[in-house]
């Protein structure tokens, strides 16, 4: 019979009646409640069984005897029928083979006899069973060891995985093979439950069965454990454990294996020769089930092996395998441990640069990140990131070095291309089929003046020594003797019995020569290099120096100052020969010529020197026809005159008249004027002259240029400008300026002014920064002096103010080289120069009267009364009003005013209507419908008063 029979079923089945069945289940010590209760299948067989041998003994005389007893027997206390509440022991079972009841026995088989006769049998089929059971637990052993080894060979060399609680070790075989539950399947026998059995290796083991296939969980109905057992409760985990199957029943019984909780889950204790098995849970070490447990009072020591302990994180050592549940990551080897270390590769994050294909991207020398994003559609950020990522940290707007740009091309897959200013200039140029460069036949080159700058240490007499040069070359009656500073001039020499033109640059010292040289304009052909004779080569000396041979320009060395008595003009010389100037006494190839600036002396000497040096190493040749081509020496914004510039002519003759450009300026030449103040008609080249007409004031260093027309000059100068404006705008982006952080205050976006005092003396700084401080400055606005100093203004101080966003204020000083001047433009760092005090008082506080935020004052307008509201499905509620006072506006900002009380702030007009019509505003005196803008809890006899906020003007 599949299933469970029930007892009438059964009673039928043997022939008998139910009562029977139940008083012979009864004799067996099964609890059977009714004749319609089921019984479990061992259960019947062993009644078909017992009712066999009572049917067989009753074959013989006894059998109505037997029937007695068996009648009997159901009024008898259960004593046997309980679980014998001393633990079973296994003992007898062991005791090898009880040899069951001979078939012939004569007496008359009670219910006692039949009994005593099944329980030998199943004594006797149980100890064949244990010793099966413990043949193939020692089978499974060795396999399991077998496989243990396999797996630490495999973890050597692949790393494992955790999941130790659930790993199949891990489980204990009470949850693997539920057929080995006894407990379960045979709740109520108390010798169905099969000793633990033949351990299966978790190889051979059956997949493990996946809750749909489990056996259904027993309902606590049904559940055996229901009834008080002595034996034992069912196996249990640890703490959170799920407990296991049915608990042992006296005489043996494997307790099913507790599932391992979070702390040390146990399995439940094992019955004789049962086998529990925990299953190690996270962070419990599944403790084998073993065959005492303590915790399980009245639990049957274990008769049988101990069970397959469950593997759990940082629990105990299992059954099987490694000791504890520490996760296998723990495990790995020093060895891989740095094999993983030294595999790791750096994480990389995606910036979201495009990648070029070998692309040419030009970009102007000093460009910023910003143009490089421009010029490939990118944004800014990512490219800063990926310069980061090659290491170099630079900011979107900071300008950047031809390497940088070169390289982050490269790492994008761009063919950068940086173009110099000049090159650009030049193909812009060439749109208008202009080449500075065109070769000039040499029929058309006529000798020109040589152009010379004087340079040297602070001191030593440069300004001197043109002085005495220009002084020494005054015709006689000419303009009173009286020579005007316009940047250069012109001295004439008899030489060789010509007169000959010596052009000088008015402006002495490197930085003027040093600037024109990074603007691209080498006007200089040769540079006379003052040296004190009484104080010898000095520091600047050497700069000076090295900025002539830097440009390739021959030398003549001045040595002044030889009236002095201490002069030692041969000192000069040797010193020299360290810095590779050999003078020609020495056998060099350098003219050096004693001079005394101050009286005058040996100046003729010097110019003759210059024109010695300058036939015997330069080609002093320039065509005098075509267009002017020069370069601005200097400019300035005349109150009178407008724009002039010095303009030097390199090439061609300008002519008044002629259309110019200079620079990002234009114009057309007005007047041309000498450094003695006469006009000139034309000037050829090495001449300077002082240029009037220009639209706007050049840079010194910018090129000159005559042009066919106006439009060609102006559109050259505007398309100039553009690219001159969008340079600045790219370094100067963000960087500080008085005019830019007033906007930025106005903005909101600052409201701190940071300052770099930089004076001639100490007591200029502190007066200066005294007098700033005393400034009537609002709370709003902070002024900081971050740096102050004596002296000139150094690299330094530009770097300080351009990660500071500083202005840079020059009192008395300027910066200490030109370059510092070309990193100042290249940061966008403001330097303000200053002579007088008050002067510099006045500007900053003028920028900080500027930066303050507006202040607004509020004008009323007008007031209106709510007299109806209409309610408007689109609109909201529309308010019918009266206006009271002034106008209502449509815009207006509004307030309204309940019982003298404001109701609601910031509010706005936002729709305003005379009659049908919308109206921009409703004077006193005429009703009107409006809306308020998101408000609308207005209410009949409401007061919406209007007004506008004013900017104040400040004091
Ligand atoms: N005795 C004497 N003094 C001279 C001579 N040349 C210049 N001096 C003096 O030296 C001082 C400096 O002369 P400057 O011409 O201003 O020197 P500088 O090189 O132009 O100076 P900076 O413009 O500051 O670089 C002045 O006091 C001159 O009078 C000279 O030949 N003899």
């Amino acid at each position: 019979m599949a299933g469970k029979a029930r007892v009438h079923e059964l009673a039928k089945e043997l022939g008998v009646q139910s009562k029977t069945v139940l008083a012979k289940l009864k004799e067996m010590g099964e609890f059977v409640k009714s004749a319609s209760s089921t019984v479990e299948a061992p259960v019947a067989r062993r009644l078909r069984d017992e009712m066999a041998r009572a049917a067989s003994s009753a074959s013989s005389p006894a059998k109505p005897a037997a029937k007695e007893p068996a009648t009997r027997a159901v009024p008898t206390p259960p004593r046997k029928a309980t679980p014998a509440p001393p633990p079973p022991k296994p003992a007898p079972a062991r005791k090898g083979p009880v040899p069951g009841p001979p078939p012939s026995m004569a007496k008359p088989a009670s219910a006692h006899d039949i009994e005593v006769a099944a329980a030998e049998a199943r004594a006797a089929a149980l100890k064949a069973e244990q010793e099966a059971a413990v043949q193939a637990a020692r089978q499974a052993q060795q396999q399991q060891r077998q496989q243990q080894q396999q797996q630490q060979q495999q973890r050597r060399q692949t790393p494992p995985e955790g999941g130790s609680g659930t790993s199949p070790t891990a489980s204990g075989p009470g949850t693997e093979q539920p057929t080995r539950q006894p407990g379960r399947s045979g709740g109520n026998n108390p010798y169905g439950i099969t000793p633990a059995g033949p351990r299966p290796s978790p190889a051979s083991m059956p997949p493990r069965p996946s809750p749909a296939s489990m056996p259904p969980r027993p309902s606590p109905a049904s559940m055996p454990s229901q009834r008080p057992r002595p034996g034992g409760g069912p196996g249990s985990g640890g703490p959170g454990g799920r407990g296991g199957g049915g608990g042992p029943r006296p005489g043996g019984g494997a307790g099913g294996g507790g599932r391992g909780g979070p702390g040390a889950g146990r399995g439940g204790p094992g019955g004789p020769g049962g086998a529990g098995g925990g299953r190690g849970g996270p962070g419990g070490g599944g403790g084998g089930g073993t065959g005492t447990a303590p915790a399980y009072r009245g639990g049957p020591p274990g008769g049988g092996r101990t069970g397959g302990g469950g593997r759990g994180r940082g629990g105990a050592a299992g059954a099987f395998g490694r000791p504890g549940g520490r996760p296998q990551r723990g495990r790995k080897s020093r060895k891989q441990r740095r094999q993983e270390f030294d595999n790791l590769t750096a994480p990389t994050m995606g910036s979201g640069a495009p990648r070029g294909n070998g692309q040419a991207v030009r970009l102007p020398r000093g460009a910023s990140l910003s143009d490089f994003a421009d010029r490939i559609n990118a944004n800014p950020g990512s490219l800063v990131q990926e310069l980061f990522g090659l290491g170099e940290m630079v900011t979107a707007t900071q300008s950047c070095t031809d390497e940088t740009l070169l390289l982050l091309g490269e790492h994008l897959g761009f063919d950068v291309q940086i173009v110099s200013p000049e090159d650009e200039d030049r193909e812009l140029l060439a749109q208008f089929n202009i080449d500075l460069d065109a070769e000039v036949s040499a029929d058309r080159l006529v000798s020109r003046p040589p152009v010379v700058t004087v340079m040297g240490h602070v001191d030593h007499g440069k300004t001197k020594l043109l002085d005495a040069i220009r002084r020494s070359n005054v015709v006689a009656g000419e303009a009173g003797g009286i020579t005007q500073h316009i940047g250069a001039y012109q001295a004439h020499v008899a030489h060789d019995g010509q007169d000959r033109a010596i052009t000088f640059i008015d402006t002495p010292g490197h930085e003027a020569f040093t600037a024109m040289r990074a603007r691209g304009a080498q006007v200089t052909d040769i540079v006379i290099l003052v040296v004190a004779a009484d104080d010898g080569v000095m520091p600047q000396t050497v700069e000076a120096l090295n900025h002539a041979k830097a440009a390739e320009v021959p030398i003549v060395v001045a040595v002044n100052k030889t009236d002095k008595p201490e002069a030692n003009p041969e000192r000069v010389r040797q010193q020299l020969t360290e810095y590779g100037l050999l003078a020609e006494d020495y056998g060099g190839d350098t003219m050096f010529v004693n001079v005394a600036a101050k009286p005058g002396i040996g100046i003729d000497q010097l110019l003759e020197a210059v024109l010695l040096t300058a036939d015997a190493a330069l080609e002093m040749t320039a065509p005098t026809d075509g267009p002017a081509q020069g370069v601005a020496i200097e400019a300035h914004l005349d109150r009178g005159r407008g724009a002039v510039a010095t303009v030097l002519v390199q090439k061609g003759t300008l002519r008044a008249g002629d259309s110019i450009v200079a620079g990002g300026a234009h114009g057309r030449v007005r007047a041309m004027l000498d450094e003695h103040g006469r006009q000139v008609a034309e000037a050829g080249p090495s001449r300077p002259v002082l240029v009037l007409g220009l639209t706007a004031v050049p840079g010194a260093g910018d090129t000159i240029l005559a042009g066919n027309d106006d439009r060609t000059v102006r559109q050259i100068a505007e398309q100039r400008q553009a690219r001159r404006r969008a340079a600045q705008m790219a370094t100067s982006r963000g960087r500080a300026t008085l005019e830019t952080l007033m906007e930025q205050i106005k903005e909101g976006e600052k409201s701190t002014l940071n300052l770099i005092l930089k004076g001639d003396v100490s007591g200029s700084v502190e007066a200066l920064e005294d007098a700033l401080f005393k400034l009537d400055i609002p709370d709003e606005i902070q002024l900081k002096v971050i740096d102050r100093g004596v002296g000139a203004i150094t690299e330094s101080n530009v770097m300080l103010a351009s990660a500071s966003e500083a202005i840079i204020i020059g009192f008395n000083v300027r910066t200490s080289t030109a370059t510092v001047k070309q990193l100042a433009d290249r940061e966008g760092v403001e330097i303000r120069y200053y002579t007088v005090i008050y002067q510099a008082i006045e500007e900053v506080e003028a920028a900080l009267k500027g930066m303050l935020r507006p202040e607004y004052e509020e004008v009323s307008l007008g007031s209106a009364e709510i007299r109806a509201i209409f309610r408007s499905s689109r609109a909201g509620n529309i308010a019918g009003c009266m206006v009271r006072s002034g106008i209502i506006r449509r815009n207006a900002k509004a307030r309204l005013v309940r019982d003298g009380s404001v109701v609601a702030e910031n509010l706005s007009i936002a729709s305003l209507r005379r009659e049908k019509d919308d109206a921009t505003e409703v004077r006193e005196g005429f009703e009107c419908g409006l809306t308020l803008s998101r408000y609308n809890d207005i209410r009949v006899d409401d007061v919406i008063e209007t007004y506008e906020l004013r900017e104040k003007p400040r004091a």
